[in-house]
């Protein structure tokens, strides 16, 4: 494990995890970022041949003693490595964690504020590396009958999830993930919602209890854009420091779902009493009387009647 600001006399011994299939990762760059950190470290690269590969890479990892893995990829390959590093949980030898976006909308890197572009990002990595410069990252944890999963920025329930869900069935056909299709899939989505009318009723500690909720947005920073590059602002004193934060919408109208989603694209912060918004909160629990559909990271894990969030301070150290 590396020790911010002490000087080592061994090499640093890194992993570099690429997802080929991520939106923005190619053979040149995967090689321009190898070559850039084998000048700086011990180098491993790995190439993800399988969904599920670059979390199997992060556990092994955890177990080699690998100082530092690099994600080469979007958001779902920063989850799959923090998932493989975190499999048994929290521990200070821990390797480092790196990131080099690659993908679409890259919300952990720049919620960290981290450059987007790739080669920028790099020289910041580098930089890190040689300063043994990094910073403890509280993360979210999801229960429920599946097992445990932990996200990096949010996960969420209900109109959000059928939102993400839509997407990616959008995206594998070939489509762009513009703010207008974002916007007429979440429309079309809210209205299949409505007619079905699955409410979810969320608990927070103290007993409190929320019923009626559209959405349960719950996340440990106040993430990014997926499409401005920019805080959404739904839950603006949220940070990676502090505990979860939870952003819910309840017995809402589609006019006003309509005017908040504009309000998101263009970094306004909505408002108004139908909103119930929590933050530094350790443990969340959302229930549902009918399957309702997860996302976590951005990616959709299927339909839960019953989830449990918790925030899990300085649960890894990331390299910036
Ligand atoms: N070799 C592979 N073949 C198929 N799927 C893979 C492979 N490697 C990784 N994956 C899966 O690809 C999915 C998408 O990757 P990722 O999220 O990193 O890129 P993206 O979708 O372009 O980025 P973003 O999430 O920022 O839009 C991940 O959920 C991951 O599990």
């Amino acid at each position: 494990m590396l020790v911010p600001g002490v000087a080592y006399a061994r090499p640093v011994r890194a992993l570099l995890v690429v997802n080929p299939q991520a939106t923005a990762t190619t053979p040149a760059g995967r090689d321009v970022l190898a070559h850039a950190l084998a000048s700086a470290v011990e180098l491993d690269v790995l190439e993800t041949s399988y969904r599920g590969h670059a979390a199997d890479a992060g556990r092994e990892a955890a177990g080699a003693g690998i100082d530092l893995v690099v994600a080469h990829g979007g958001d779902g390959t920063v989850n799959e490595v923090v998932n493989g590093l975190l499999a048994e949980g929290p521990r200070p030898d821990l390797p480092m964690l790196g990131v080099v976006p690659g993908g679409s909308a890259n919300v952990f890197a720049g919620a960290l504020g981290l450059p987007r572009e790739p080669v920028e990002a790099t020289h910041r990595l580098l930089r890190a590396v040689e300063e043994r410069s990094s910073r403890r990252v509280g993360l979210g944890r999801v229960a429920d009958s599946a097992g445990e999963r932990w996200f990096t920025f949010n996960a969420g329930l209900g109109w959000d999830a059928d939102v993400v869900e839509r997407m990616e069935q959008a995206r594998a056909r070939g489509r762009e993930a513009t703010p207008s299709r974002y916007a007429r899939i979440a429309a079309s989505c809210f209205f299949r919602l409505d007619r079905r009318n699955p409410r979810l009723t969320v608990e927070l500690p103290g007993g409190e209890t929320v019923d009626g909720v559209h959405l349960a947005f719950v996340s440990n920073t106040d993430p990014w854009s997926y499409l401005g590059g920019r805080p959404l602002r739904l839950n603006p004193s949220c940070s990676f420091d502090r505990g979860l934060g939870i952003f819910a919408l309840r017995n809402v109208r589609m006019a006003t779902v309509l005017r908040h989603l504009g309000q998101v694209i263009r970094g306004v912060e909505p408002r108004g009493s139908h909103l119930l918004r929590s933050d530094d909160v350790e443990k969340i629990r959302v229930t549902c009387s009918e399957p309702v559909r997860l996302q976590v990271d951005g990616d959709h894990l299927g339909e839960r009647t019953a989830v449990e969030f918790t925030a899990v301070p300085s649960a890894v150290q990331v390299a910036v």
